[in-house]
């Protein structure tokens, strides 16, 4: 960071503060950017496709002005959203944001919203983690006269490290699906202290405690669908709700290989979301057609596994996936390496039984040397019950290549998205990373007051996964019933 430092003598010390351009503390930087990257987070599971974006603009004698964050999909950018709250104050303040604003062809509001407010410094929590967008809006900055700092780009320090880390955790998902060009995945279960996911009957209502069970459905509202197994929807016919209050709703996956699923089940009413069974080319014809009947979306993969079921949903533009299933799919996903994160709820109960299910099927290991190591571990107790979480893959090293000031901008040549086989969507210029036609979601918006009010996009969300047009490696095809008439952009909306 380009920082000057002023000595400071104090009663027994002489101490070193950092100051910049704008008059603010090293330290203070670090708090607003924080700040940022915590508003941010609260519209986890409504941005989606894009990532969770806060401003926050402080003026040279550290007074929070303004400070906003991207509701959801479509709607204004949080930069233009704290600018109005600023207004005039804007000028020759610092916007602070956790990330660099996604500046791309044709779409400079958030950096012009700032330029033209007059503000004079952006502090960056981290780079854009698309390609294709990194660096643009900070060079858009720096050609307008603004000085930009890029945390952790000119000075490291453990309390550096702790803001870029609240950063990256706010944006996890957007970050891992574009390391690894598969969702984010969460692997979800609870379990007694004897390491049971139900009874030997299959009974398994509860075992974690209702306070838990309230914890799951936030997991489910920072989500963009849950996926379960066959054996879970006869086993325990879920609903997979967020049932935490004006949260956003998950879309339900059901990953059946046989289809061999009951007719009448929770996840086919779809009155408060939508549901998409994947299944594999052949299967059970009669009864996809019975499932689209009622609206039940249903893809039919080549072969059903769980690696090509990620690629599948990445490629519609998910970014986070919730899986709620038994140890079978859970070891299948785990082998597949598509499952980055853990959360097991430990419940303090004993239930015995030899043949009662664990959480985690057959994973070919014979020794504990081979066992798979959590990493960034958290343990936390909720109610009776401990919840230990931690990650199975090591976070994405992100650290950009850093463009230099004139560096031009550039498309990656291996990707070719006009190709004409890829989704007609309407944001083409979401080259790289997720893209889509529909806000998946209610949204929330504030009103005039700044209160937020509901504005359900349930017709949306549906067509969102009803628009099922065959991805780009055309591995999948999908049957809808007759309520599928979610139209196709034409080629002038692209
Ligand atoms: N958190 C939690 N605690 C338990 O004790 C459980 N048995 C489960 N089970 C999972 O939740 C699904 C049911 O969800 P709904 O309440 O119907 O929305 C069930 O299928 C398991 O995946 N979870």
């Amino acid at each position: 960071m380009a920082l000057s430092f002023a000595v400071v003598a104090s009663s027994s010390s002489i101490m070193c503060k950092a100051t910049n351009a704008n008059n603010h503390s090293h330290l203070q930087d670090l708090s607003y950017i924080k700040r940022a990257a915590l508003i941010s987070d609260k519209s986890a599971g409504f941005t989606s496709p894009h990532p969770n974006f806060g401003c926050v603009i402080v003026t040279p004698s550290a007074e929070v002005v303004g400070e906003a964050y991207l509701y959801a999909q479509g709607t204004k950018p949080a930069e233009v959203l704290a600018v109005e709250a600023a207004g005039e104050r804007c000028r020759g303040a610092t916007a602070y944001v956790n990330m660099e604003p996604g500046d791309c062809h044709g779409d400079h509001t958030a950096v012009s919203a700032l330029v033209q407010a007059g503000i004079t410094r952006a502090v960056i929590g981290m780079r854009h983690p698309l390609q294709h967008l990194r660096g643009n809006a900070i060079r858009a900055f720096r050609s307008q006269g603004l000085q930009v700092d890029v945390l952790g780009e000119d000075m490291q320090s453990k309390l550096v490290e702790e803001a870029r880390k609240a950063c990256l955790l706010v944006n996890l998902p957007f970050v891992y699906r574009a390391a690894s060009r598969v969702p984010f995945s969460v692997l979800k279960y609870a379990m007694t202290l004897d390491g049971k996911i139900a009874a030997s009957s299959g009974h398994a209502a509860w075992i974690s405690s209702k306070l838990s069970r309230n914890r799951v459905f936030e997991l489910r509202g920072r989500s963009d669908a849950i996926i379960v197994g066959g054996n879970t929807v006869r086993r325990d016919n879920p609903r997979l709700t967020a049932r935490h209050g004006g949260g956003h709703m998950p879309i339900r996956i059901v990953l059946s290989q046989s289809l061999d699923l009951p007719e009448e089940a929770n996840l086919w009413d779809l009155s408060d979301v939508s549901t998409v069974v994947v299944t594999q080319r052949g299967a059970r014809r009669s009864f996809q057609r019975y499932l689209a009947s009622k609206g039940v979306e249903v893809v039919e993969l080549d072969i059903l596994n769980p690696r090509d079921v990620m690629e599948y949903f990445h490629d519609r533009g998910y970014l986070s996936i919730l899986w709620e299933c038994g140890g079978t799919l859970a070891a299948s996903a785990i082998s597949s390496g598509v499952i980055h994160k853990v959360f097991a709820f430990v419940a303090p109960k004993i239930i015995g039984g030899k043949n009662a299910p664990s959480p985690v099927g057959e994973l070919g290991m014979v020794e504990m040397s081979q066992a798979l190591d959590l990493i960034d571990v958290c343990f936390e107790q909720i109610g009776p019950d401990m919840l230990i979480s931690g990650f199975l893959q090591p976070i994405p090293d992100l650290t950009p290549t850093i463009p230099s000031e004139d560096e031009t901008f550039a498309i990656d040549p291996t990707v070719a998205p006009f190709e004409t086989s890829i989704i007609f969507f309407y944001k083409t210029w979401d080259l790289y990373g997720a893209f889509s036609n529909f806000s998946p979601h209610p949204i929330q918006m504030p009103d005039e007051d700044g209160k937020q009010v509901h504005r359900s996009q349930q017709s949306s969300s549906t067509g969102l996964h009803r628009q099922n047009k065959i991805s780009k490696k055309s591995r999948g095809s999908s049957t809808t019933g007759k309520a599928n008439t979610a139209a196709t952009p034409s080629s002038g909306e692209i």
